[in-house]
């Protein structure tokens, strides 16, 4: 019988606090994404080169294994302490002693975008004919795993939308599941970009893991260009601080598709791209609204 701990934090000490509690005890740390529909203020962060300001908004759920001799208490005080966090309140339950790793992995599951489009982790199997494209991603880190209401609908509008042999710039890569569906959805070029160097690195590992050919840099190494279709799945407040550089990256008679929008924050976005790009609600999915807008030569 072993036992697991399970408490949220902000976003931001996820990493630092995982390795933490490894530290102290902790048999394994998973974590799992967690974006709750909450009235508190989002992060207003979103200039290119700009670290986070506030992050209360985005929280992680952390599930830690322990050994049932481990004393919860002293090792949570332990890991806060070391990185200077007040210790959140936490819930606790018994699991039994079997491997944990096929337990937590059992948990991901394919999912299924489009018909032929799926996400799959890489310890299952793939299945399908040709036409069924399968990413293998893992859920880890980065956000980005196919399960989030505002990564699918980014992914249902390149399955439907995207035009061939389009050049793409996926701005807020995460993972680089939207990069790399585009290379597979047949885009000529692709670029990534992340403030998060983690991301990064998954998304690189992650374009390797699928064969797919796309460049992932952090915003200071992106060069000036202009491509076909730009896609943003960052938070609203963002989208507005980088509306006038978005639409800079998308060339005339290219898309704009912008996801990680609330639909009460519909109108607001709306707004602070009409001065320069019409956008509209593409399609919206448990709360959550993409955007998408089309430039014109006539429109700067
Ligand atoms: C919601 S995740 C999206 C990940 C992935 N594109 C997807 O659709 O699942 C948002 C990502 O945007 C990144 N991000 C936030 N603000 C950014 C900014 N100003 N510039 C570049 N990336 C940013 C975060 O680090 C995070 O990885």
């Amino acid at each position: 019988m072993w036992i697991e701990v399970i408490l949220s934090v902000p976003a931001e000490h996820t990493e630092d606090l995982s390795d933490a509690l490894m530290e102290a005890g902790a048999l394994s740390v998973a974590v799992e994404d967690e974006w709750a529909d909450t009235d508190a203020e989002q992060p207003l962060y979103g200039e290119p080169g700009l670290e986070p300001t506030t992050n209360a908004w985005a929280q992680s759920r952390l599930v830690i294994l322990v050994d049932p001799e481990t004393g919860i208490d002293d090792m949570l005080d332990v890991a806060c302490d070391a990185i200077s966090m007040t210790v959140p309140a936490y819930e606790t339950r018994k699991v039994e002693a079997q491997d944990w790793v096929r337990l937590t992995q059992s948990q991901f599951e394919p999912i299924s975008i489009t018909e032929h489009l799926w996400i799959v982790p890489t310890w299952h199997e793939t299945e399908g004919n040709a036409t069924r494209i399968n990413l293998r991603l893992d859920p880890g880190l980065a956000f980005g795993t196919g399960s989030h209401p505002t990564t699918r609908l980014c992914l249902q509008w390149l399955s439907a939308e995207l035009p061939k042999d389009a050049t793409v710039l996926d701005y807020g890569c995460g993972s680089g599941i939207l990069a790399i569906a585009a290379k597979k959805l047949g885009a000529s070029k692709v670029i990534g970009t992340d403030i998060d160097p983690q991301a990064v690195q998954s998304a690189v590992d992650n374009a390797s893991a699928n064969d797919a050919a796309a460049q992932f840099v952090l915003p200071d190494g992106m060069s000036s260009g202009q491509y076909g279709v730009v896609v943003a799945n960052i938070l609203s407040n963002p989208l507005k601080l980088l509306a006038p550089a978005l639409v800079g990256y998308v060339a005339d008679g290219g898309h704009l598709v912008l996801s990680g929008i609330l639909e009460r924050q519909t109108n607001e976005l709306i707004a602070a791209y009409a001065p320069y790009m019409p956008m509209h609600v593409w399609r919206a999915d448990d709360g959550w609204i993409c955007l998408v807008g089309q430039k014109t030569t006539s429109v700067n």
